[in-house]
């Protein structure tokens, strides 16, 4: 893989596009987008239903084909790699948060965030010291061999952010990161997701409908029409 040099972004997106069929009809949902995203920058992408914010997370997070256009991340053009090798920049390069947890229900939260790194090839002494850490800043060193269904959703939520970063991701895709939690936990639970990202040094592509988390972040792009503005 290369070395990131720094004044790459860490996604070049150009001319994406996307259509799908549904019944007959084309649908032409990404129409050309344009974006590059800076080291360190966190940027909230806004948009109607149905605008094609997850389906544009879901192509920069190379989880599908189908697309026309360039991606590049961290300068590696995505689109001319292997399956193979596009699973491994998946891996190194990227970290994702949904917006429901999608933690394994039969692994404490501990394990959760340790699994990922293993994956990676970290020894289990390390990942578990990585774990440990993250989820103690987001206030769960005492939930660490809870397992999901013994958490709060907001708790969940936070594992999910740690197991995200787990691998020191240099891309975080989060679709709707707190939109399964009520206001007040979202606020909170949102704001520590904004930090611990700033303090790792990773850049976002955060998909909400929540304008006011939006302006939380260094760049708010909305989707419209198949174009950003
Ligand atoms: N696999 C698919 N097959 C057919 N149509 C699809 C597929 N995936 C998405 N679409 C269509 O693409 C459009 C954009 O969907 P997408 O889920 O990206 O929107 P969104 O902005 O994320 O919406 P929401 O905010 O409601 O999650 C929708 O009209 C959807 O029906």
């Amino acid at each position: 893989m290369n070395e990131l040099v720094p004044e790459d972004p860490v996604v070049r997106l150009s001319g994406l596009k996307r259509s799908f069929e549904q019944g007959g009809v084309r649908i032409d949902v990404l129409r050309g987008i344009d974006l590059a995203i800076a080291p360190g920058e966190i940027v909230a992408l806004l948009g109607p239903s149905g605008s094609g914010k997850s389906t544009m997370l879901q192509a920069v997070g190379l989880l599908e084909g189908g697309f026309e256009g360039k991606i590049e991340i961290a300068g590696i053009d995505a689109t001319a790699l292997s399956g193979d090798d596009r699973t491994v920049l998946r891996r190194d390069y990227l970290g994702f948060v949904y917006q429901f947890h999608h933690l394994l229900s039969d692994f404490s939260a501990v394990e959760n965030v340790i699994l990922p790194q293993l994956v990676a090839g970290k020894t289990a002494a390390n990942a578990h010291e990585r774990a440990s850490e993250l989820l103690a800043s987001l206030g769960l060193a005492k939930r660490l061999d809870h397992r999901p269904s013994q958490l709060s959703g907001g708790e969940q939520q936070r594992v999910a952010v740690a197991r995200a970063l787990a691998n020191r991701p240099r891309l975080v895709l989060a679709d709707e990161p707190t939109g399964n939690l009520d206001e007040a936990t979202a606020d909170r639970v949102f704001e520590e997701f904004l930090k611990l990202v700033r303090n790792e040094g990773s850049s976002a592509l955060v998909a909400t409908h929540n304008e006011r988390l939006a302006l939380r972040m260094d760049r708010v792009l909305r989707l419209h029409e198949g174009v950003l503005s």
